[in-house]
């Protein structure tokens, strides 16, 4: 049996911003993913704009890994980060075969503002200035999103249909959940540290990321 997480302060900010995390980890367009009312062609634009997404997450958590081996005390971080790292090489692959799969030419796929803005979101948080546990905190959330939405498709009574069932188990399998759960438990364990002043940034930052998922699921809604 595994044993229960300890609370921490990411978990009273949950209870704190439950609205705006319960939108972004059950959006409409996940909740369509799993009802089977999907419209197909908001999938195909999901489809094309998270390709271009990773392509730009890819940076991100490089530099989240390098500042894992600089600045973490803890040898385990690199090691989680890497992990992380190197499942998005997979991730590109099978973005790349979904993309000939659905007739998605991801070579003239336009990103659109909500996925602008989340590039500038994640190009920000590579600047030095941005504390490690802001960035953990930021990088948990992001892969958290996915994991709990498309979780959700997969839970008992889902009507997923079977050529999306693919796109779920990517984020939502079980040894993406513990992945996610160990990100957490790493930025959980650096901000008990943290100043009164980091843990605000902290805070904010993951409110962002939830406001950057809800508008990157509306973008793909909109379907065009
Ligand atoms: C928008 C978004 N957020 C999160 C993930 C998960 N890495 C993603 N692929 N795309």
């Amino acid at each position: 049996m595994e044993k229960p997480e300890k609370r921490g302060v990411i978990d009273t900010w949950l209870d704190k911003h439950r609205s705006i995390y319960t939108e972004a980890t059950r959006h409409a367009f996940v909740v369509s993913i799993r009802d089977g009312s999907v419209d197909l062609s908001s999938f195909r634009t999901w489809l094309g704009q998270d390709y271009l997404f990773v392509r730009g997450f890819v940076p991100f958590v490089a530099n989240v890994l390098i500042r894992a081996c600089k600045e973490s005390g803890e040898t385990s971080d690199m090691e989680v980060v890497l992990g992380g790292l190197a499942s998005l090489n997979d991730e590109i692959e099978w973005f790349k075969s979904e993309g000939s799969k659905w007739d998605v030419d991801f070579s003239t796929v336009v990103p659109q503002k909500a996925n602008q803005d989340y590039r500038r979101f994640l190009e920000a948080m590579m600047s030095d200035e941005v504390k490690y546990s802001v960035i953990m905190t930021a990088f948990w959330a992001i892969e958290a999103v996915y994991q709990e939405s498309f979780a959700h498709c997969l839970e008992d009574g889902n009507k997923t249909p079977a050529e999306l069932t693919g796109a779920c188990n990517r984020w939502g399998n079980d040894g993406f959940r513990q992945y996610c759960s160990s990100v957490k438990k790493i930025a959980e364990r650096c901000l008990e540290n943290a100043s009164g002043d980091v843990l605000a940034d902290a805070e904010d930052v993951l409110v962002r990321v939830l406001e950057l998922e809800v508008a990157f699921w509306e973008m793909s809604r909109g379907g065009q």
